[in-house]
């Protein structure tokens, strides 16, 4: 067997603009963008490690057990996320093919759900295709260093600087110098801490860390890139049975899929599949689940104008959106015919806001290579967009000039805004907290250009997002939060250029800037093999 050829896979985190709690329903659609900020995962061929030791584990002992119960040891799995002080877990994997089964024992007894279920799936998956014999020897079982009949493999996690927040960083220096600091930091620079105590920004970590693993080792098995949408079913598998809750997986699919307007997949005909691991190792059932007619989702391309810029910060307090989201379905629940009007209008105006910017984007696509037009983007940031005036419909215009379209985008959110309020009011879950509310109403009164400004997601404590048009507005921006009374630490993103799940290359070295742009899509690349 020719050996092994090391694989890695990188996806975009997300931001949900439009459509927070309303996407929960298949009925509704949410907004969501990709942003620059991307997770890349390696899977190499490794040598047998020793397990690390852990705080609660000092000194693991050495060796496991070969089988556990009718399970038998299929491959060690050392991951490494060195950007974390405790980044290091180290697994054996079993399984068995009749019925399909795959457990992971981590050998220092140290737990990370979604990097476990993320392998599990992978395993399971091919388990249930190949038989356990075919999958060993995929792992390239009996060919390893030294003759070893335990196959190895290293996994190797890195996230842009944007998705964990990087106040330690920038604690104890002057106002003024947090901005350039952050500006030169190193890429995919460690964090110094263990990764419970570093608070993530709200792109997504799990999703991305989840669905950027299932490519890659998805791909390493079959040493060719895999299928987007079998990647993704596999990673929303593993993300929801890691999770242990339902979301409405927007930021799964905009890992996969990019910038989209998303619809949900609809629970019901993956129920089973849902409740648990057990139910996975019956063919029938791992079949329903890993069939495309039990995923109903929608994920409809959205393209972004190139002359609007996304910014966005960390507002540095943190929301636990699960606590949100219980309260805010609690509400629905308890009074559903105020509840639909609410969902109706907060759709439309969800709606329109999408249609403005697929506006922007045919003008600018219909005006492209037109001189006139960035002198024509460039006047149109010169205004303020302020409503002045709560909205009385959700806007669309008629008239095709990048003014009226970025004032329809600011009455809109203006609309979405002010539903929400109501939402916060009546559910009693502040989605946009007052000192959010007070900052963006100060955006949007203060920053040219400025044609949107809103709390992303499920909004809370978390982050503020400004949509704006062109550079200028962009610095603008960048500079009315710097000199903001309270800290607010600008995310280094943009929208993703790309979209989705980046190529996935096989035989690809360790530098994890070499990767080249997809156009679009996804967009996988297999390289020269490379003898290690
Ligand atoms: N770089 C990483 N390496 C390994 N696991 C990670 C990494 N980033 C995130 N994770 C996993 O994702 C979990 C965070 O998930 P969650 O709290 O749902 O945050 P998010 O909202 O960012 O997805 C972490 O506890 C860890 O299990
Ligand atoms: C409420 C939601 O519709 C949106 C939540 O969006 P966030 O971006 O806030 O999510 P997290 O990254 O998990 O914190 C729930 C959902 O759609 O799953």
């Amino acid at each position: 067997m020719p050996p092994l050829r090391p694989v890695r896979a990188s996806v975009p985190g997300k931001v949900l603009i439009a459509g927070g709690y309303v996407v929960l329903d298949p009925a509704y659609e949410g907004l969501v963008l990709a942003v620059s900020a991307r997770f890349q995962t390696r899977v190499a061929p490794s040598i047998l490690l020793s397990p690390s030791p852990s705080p609660s584990n000092p000194s693991p002992s050495l060796p496991p057990p070969v089988t556990v119960g009718s399970t038998e040891r299929i491959v060690r799995v050392h991951v490494r996320s060195p950007q974390f002080t405790d980044g290091t877990w180290d697994y054996d994997v079993y399984g068995a093919s009749e019925p399909p089964v795959v457990h992971l024992v981590e050998l220092a007894g140290r737990e990370n759900p979604f990097v476990a279920a993320a392998i599990r799936i992978v395993v399971l998956a091919n388990l249930h295709r190949h038989g356990l014999a075919e999958l060993k020897r995929r792992f390239g079982q009996g060919n390893g260093p030294r003759g070893s009949s335990l196959s190895a493999i290293q996994i190797t996690c890195t996230a842009d600087n944007a998705f964990y927040s990087q106040a330690s960083a920038v604690e104890g220096l002057p106002r003024e110098a947090v901005a350039p600091a952050l500006r030169d930091m190193a890429p995919q620079a460690p964090l110094g801490l263990p990764m419970a105590e570093v608070p993530k920004t709200g792109l997504g970590s799990s999703a991305v860390l989840v669905t950027s693993l299932v490519a890659a080792l998805a791909a390493y098995l079959l040493q060719a890139p895999a299928e987007r949408d079998a990647v993704h079913r596999l990673a929303q598998l593993a993300h929801c049975l890691a999770q242990g809750k339902i979301g409405s997986g927007f930021d799964v699919a905009a890992a996969c899929y990019g910038a989209c307007l998303y619809r949900r997949w609809s629970p019901s005909p993956l129920a089973d599949a849902l409740a648990g691991w057990d139910a996975l190792t019956a063919p029938s059932c791992f079949a329903q689940a890993t069939h495309p007619a039990a995923w109903t989702h929608v994920a409809t391309p959205l393209c972004m104008p190139r002359c609007l810029h996304l910014v966005l910060a960390d507002v540095v307090h943190g929301a636990d959106t699960r606590h949100m989201v219980r309260g805010v379905l609690a509400w629905r629940a308890a009074h559903p015919q105020d509840a639909a009007q609410l969902w109706q209008q907060l759709d439309a105006y969800n709606r329109a806001f999408g249609a403005c910017l697929a506006r922007l984007a045919s003008l600018e696509a219909a005006r492209a290579g037109d001189p006139q037009w960035p002198k024509d983007v460039d006047a149109a940031a010169a205004s303020r967009y302020a409503p002045s005036a709560a909205p009385a419909a959700p806007l669309v215009p008629a008239d095709p000039s990048v003014n009226a379209v970025a004032a329809a985008m600011t009455v809109n959110m203006a609309g979405i805004r002010l539903l929400w309020a109501e939402l916060g009011q009546r559910s009693g879950v502040a989605v946009e907290p007052p000192a959010q509310t007070a900052l963006l109403d100060h955006l949007q009164r203060t920053v040219p250009g400025l044609v949107a400004a809103g709390v992303p997601g499920a909004g809370g404590g978390d982050a503020i997002f400004g949509l704006v048009l062109g550079e200028a507005a962009r610095d603008a921006l960048d500079a009315a939060l710097a000199a903001y009374p309270q800290l607010v630490i600008r995310l280094p993103v943009d929208v993703d250029a790309r979209a989705g799940l980046g190529e996935t290359d096989v035989g690809a070295g360790t530098a994890p800037a070499a990767m080249s742009e997809p156009a679009g899509g996804l967009c996988q690349t297999i390289e020269p093999l490379q003898e290690l």
